[in-house]
């Protein structure tokens, strides 16, 4: 039995977690963190009595083998050096890590030998778009991205979208996107390493990606869509196991199925 830790639970991505949790028979939620929580709070959420509340990240005290963390950007980095810290397993899905972060975190995993995983994207959609857009750009370089989300998210652009962006990157090497006067700022997009990301925020939406790439005559578009968050369940499901055995700190699911 795996026990977990869910930080971030009220949110929408924590409570699918939960979920995921309670109807797993291999795991055992023994731990909810989301700060200023109350007990007003916790009616109408799933959790037994024997899951500890916590509602300050000073105040967890657990004997969790796993923390989940769907929280918000300018959380995950404070609550993932806690965790590892603290001898718990991270498995990551809170988007905003910068490069820089997402090494140190790996860095202070390696000194304390608990591992785990920190993932921009847990829906098996999403993993296989990036794995086709690394394939797509040796021999179609020239690629842009059009990121579409729920109007609730805090961060743009997604991490989906830079890691994809990185990916196809590391794949053609750097190259400029072509140069247009913007006689309306923004209207190209950000820029990564070459690859132009277009965030679109919308109600109605859930998670969404589509690559563009052009080519002399012809074009390929590849797009995923996460309808559901549910969808992301069956990554973070197969991330629990292997995090809670692993001794360093990897980054995509892709490296894990
Ligand atoms: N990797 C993946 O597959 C996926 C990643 N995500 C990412 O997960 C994150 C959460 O998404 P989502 O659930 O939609 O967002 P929500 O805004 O619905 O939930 C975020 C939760 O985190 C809580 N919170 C705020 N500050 C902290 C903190 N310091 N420590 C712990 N919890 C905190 C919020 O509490 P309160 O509301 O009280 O402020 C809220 O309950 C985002 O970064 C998103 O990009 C989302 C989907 C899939
Ligand atoms: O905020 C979201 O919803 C999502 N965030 C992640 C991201 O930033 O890529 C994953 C997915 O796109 C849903």
């Amino acid at each position: 039995m795996i026990k977990v830790l869910v930080a971030g639970f009220r949110g929408s991505m924590g409570q699918k977690t939960v979920q995921m949790v309670n109807d797993n028979e291999a795991f055992e939620l023994v731990g909810a963190y989301n700060p200023g929580v109350d007990t007003a709070h916790l009616q109408g959420m799933q959790l037994s009595d024997n899951v500890k509340v916590f509602g300050k990240l000073s105040d967890i005290q657990t004997d969790a083998d796993v923390w989940i963390d769907f929280t918000v950007p300018a959380a995950a980095y404070e609550n993932t050096r806690f965790a590892i810290e603290h001898g718990i397993h991270p498995v990551v899905g809170t988007s905003g890590l910068s490069e820089e972060q997402v090494k140190q975190l790996q860095q202070l995993a390696a000194e304390k030998q608990i591992g785990g995983i920190i993932a921009p994207n847990f829906g098996i959609s999403a993993v296989l778009l990036m794995k086709f857009a690394k394939e797509a750009a040796k021999y179609m370089p020239d690629a842009e991205i059009i990121e579409m989300h729920h109007e609730d998210k805090l961060d743009a652009p997604s991490g989906t979208a830079l890691s994809t962006a990185q990916m196809i990157s590391e794949a053609r090497g750097d190259r400029k996107a072509p140069a247009a006067e913007e006689t309306l700022k923004g209207v190209r997009g950000g820029d990564f390493h070459g690859v132009k990301i277009h965030s679109v925020r919308l109600p109605g939406y859930v998670a969404h990606e589509q690559v563009l790439f052009g080519s002399k005559g012809e074009a390929l578009t590849i797009r995923q869509d996460s309808f559901d968050r549910a969808s992301f369940m069956s990554g973070v499901k197969i991330a629990v196991p292997y995090a809670a055995k692993a001794t360093q700190l990897i980054f995509g699911l892709e490296n894990i199925l």
